[in-house]
């Protein structure tokens, strides 16, 4: 009989909630440091390795910001997005969405047309090879300023053909949603889809302000919503989906063990919750790394399986057409 993590394994899956720069596999890194002649802080790819231990989400941005800082031209983002989708391709991951964080270049003298030319040509070469499809979000750090997340908007304007989505991710304590309220009205404005980092390490009041005063159409994270039973009638009235990380979570000690990974709790609760990897080169797996994680650790059953992947088609922003064609094709594998 097939088991769950074949079935995992061979599902049509979405990604949701994926950081391009969290893709930065050490291997990769060092070479395109060499490529361009920029120093790393650590020696060896087994010493950068060796420092991948986390007690909190700003342990990782840390490091996470020092190995975004090689990728200087075009090239480096286009390797670096094609890296990932060859690998998630491979996993039988039919849609992504796609977070950047121009901020973390445009620091480094890198402009926004470098980066975004690299990622976006990469997201056209997958659609043309495997027609795999994809949305673009471009996410605000939320340790700086809004006026720089206005200054970064100005930036894309010339660009929004190619930017479905803006959010906000980076350091969450002490920078809640309302800070950036004036820019997500603009983007909203320009027609673009909002999502934010909320309940990752953040109160549930921040979860609050997303969906109230920042009018969300997706939750990244959302764990700790479940502090809260009026937050999560909330989000289920308004339907709305969470992005959900664990191998992310256990990483950065938002759980403690895969044993207390809340998703099937969600999923009880009614939640739409999703399976999604984060920053996979930094957390220890892909997609399919997330959905064994699970499997092993939480026992979540085939319905709930099942479940999780329809939430990821149904909480996408592909086009409707195409969610009904991943849907008749995850059915045919569950029946
Ligand atoms: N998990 C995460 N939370 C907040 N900001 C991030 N940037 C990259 N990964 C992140
Ligand atoms: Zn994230």
């Amino acid at each position: 009989m097939e088991t769950l993590i074949e079935l995992a394994k061979k599902m049509p899956k979405t990604e949701l909630h994926l950081h391009i720069e969290g893709t930065f596999e050490p291997e990769q890194m060092f070479a395109i440091a060499q490529r361009n002649q920029v120093e790393l802080k650590y020696s060896t790819v087994e010493a950068l390795k060796a420092a991948y231990q986390f007690t909190n989400l700003q342990d990782f941005l840390d490091l996470y910001y020092q190995g975004m800082s090689v990728l200087l031209h075009e090239v480096d983002f286009y390797d670096l997005t094609m890296a990932y989708l060859e690998k998630v391709h491979s996993e039988n991951v039919v849609h992504v969405e796609i977070f950047f964080d121009p901020q973390g270049h445009l620091s480094r003298g890198v402009r926004f047309d470098v980066q975004i030319q690299g990622i976006y040509n990469a997201l056209q070469d997958a659609e043309t090879k495997w027609g795999m499809t994809s949305k673009l979000i471009m996410s605000f750090l939320r340790h700086l300023s809004e006026e720089s997340a206005f200054e970064t908007l100005e930036l894309a304007k010339p660009y929004l053909a190619w930017i479905d989505g803006v959010g906000l991710d980076s350091s969450e304590a002490g920078h809640p949603p309302e800070k950036f309220l004036r820019v997500f009205e603009a983007c909203k404005k320009l027609g673009l889809k909002v999502t934010a980092h909320a309940g990752e390490e953040g109160p549930p009041d921040y979860v609050w302000q997303a969906i109230e005063q920042i009018g969300v159409d997706r939750i990244d994270h959302g764990n700790r919503a479940l502090e809260d039973g009026k937050l999560i009638d909330e989000i289920k009235q308004r339907g709305l989906t969470l992005t959900v990380c664990p191998l992310s979570n256990l990483k950065l000690c938002v759980v403690s063990d895969m044993q207390d990974h809340p998703i099937k709790n969600m999923l009880t609760l009614g939640l739409n919750a999703t399976v999604n990897s984060d920053d996979p080169a930094y957390f220890g797996g892909y997609m399919n790394d997330n959905y064994a994680a699970l499997i092993h650790g939480t026992g979540i059953n085939k319905a709930e399986l099942f479940q999780l992947a329809k939430n990821g088609i149904n909480g996408s922003w592909m086009a409707e057409s195409k969610k009904a064609q991943h849907l008749t094709h995850l059915q045919t594998l569950f029946a």
